[in-house]
């Protein structure tokens, strides 16, 4: 495929964990082309984002930490395909990343969890306005998709509920922008669970997790040989139903990001949940 078909597609986060993914599984497929690779660590500035991503050959593209100048870039190749930038940064950063994004037209598929109701409400009305796609996608992994349907179906059936989160240590933000959304995809079952058998008092405050949608507790585990893992545990008068799902390496969320980068210019506003572009 030559350059003018394919997608272009900017990396914000490449030098990251997520990142280094991402690099990867654009520069193998074969309709993307990899425009641009930004980093703020001071580190990695002007490193080729192949080689940092580990792959044999260099990409020719830098790793830079100049945002706007990408995104003008990007936007201005206009024979080129409408450009996307996926985001893997940071809880403090997601929000102006995907501002900027879209005032330049460029598509944001946002992998960052952290952002606000507030800041996700902004985002969706500043996309709506320009007319342009962004996805917000709490977990680009199928198998997690598959656990919160389960979640919800079982929800029709039992009242008790609880989410445990787990995940390596270098995580910024608690609970996981998962677990929020699993809970907040069992609160618009419209019932509340976890109806109180007792008073309850905390001894040590949070020993129960934190409350949230329609009487749900998320916990959250941060420890290191972790990377991210999820259960929601039902309970009822003599059983327990548990789901789990497990991530083993970060290649698991690559087809979701694909996916995303595929869809986005379909469409017009934003979109929250891989489920939705499924
Ligand atoms: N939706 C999903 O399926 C998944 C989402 N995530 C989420 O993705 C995000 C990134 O995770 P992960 O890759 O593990 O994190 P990392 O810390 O490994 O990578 C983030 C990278 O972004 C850089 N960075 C920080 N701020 C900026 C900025 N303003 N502009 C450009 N680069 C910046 C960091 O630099 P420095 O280190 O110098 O700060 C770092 O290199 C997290 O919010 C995480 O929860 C993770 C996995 C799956
Ligand atoms: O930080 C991570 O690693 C992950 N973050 C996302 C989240 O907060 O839900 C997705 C996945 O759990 C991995």
């Amino acid at each position: 495929m030559t350059n003018q078909s394919t997608i272009p597609v900017i990396v914000n986060g490449a030098a990251g964990k997520m990142g280094r993914e991402v690099i990867k599984a654009v520069a193998q497929a074969p309709d993307m082309t990899l425009m641009g690779a930004l980093d703020t660590s001071p580190e990695h500035q002007g490193k080729d984002a192949g080689e940092l991503a580990g792959l044999s050959e260099p990409l020719e593209v830098p790793i830079t930490n100049q945002l706007e100048p990408m995104l003008g870039y990007v936007a201005g190749e206009r024979q080129l395909q409408p450009g996307v930038m996926v985001d893997f940064t940071h809880p403090d950063a997601v929000y102006d990343n995907v501002r900027s994004a879209i005032a330049y037209g460029i598509r944001p598929v946002v992998g960052t969890t952290g952002l606000s109701p507030e800041q996700l409400k902004n985002l969706a009305d500043f996309a709506e306005k320009a007319s342009t796609g962004c996805l917000i996608i709490p977990n680009f992994s199928i198998g997690m998709v598959l656990l919160q349907q389960a979640a919800v179906t079982a929800s029709q059936y039992f009242d008790h509920v609880e989410i445990i989160e787990l995940h390596h240590n270098q995580k910024a933000d608690a609970p996981s922008g998962t677990a929020i959304q699993t809970a907040q995809l069992l609160a618009e079952m419209g019932k509340t669970f976890n109806p109180p058998q007792v008073t309850e008092t905390e001894k040590i405050p949070g020993a129960r997790g934190s409350l949230v949608d329609e009487g749900i507790r998320i916990h959250s585990v941060r420890l290191p040989g972790l990377i991210a893992h999820q259960e929601v545990i039902f309970g009822a008068a003599g059983q327990i139903y548990t789901l789990r799902h497990d991530t083993s390496d970060r290649s698991c969320y690559m087809p979701g990001v694909l996916l995303a980068i595929r869809k986005i210019n379909q469409l017009k506003s934003l979109v929250y949940g891989l489920e939705k572009i499924l």
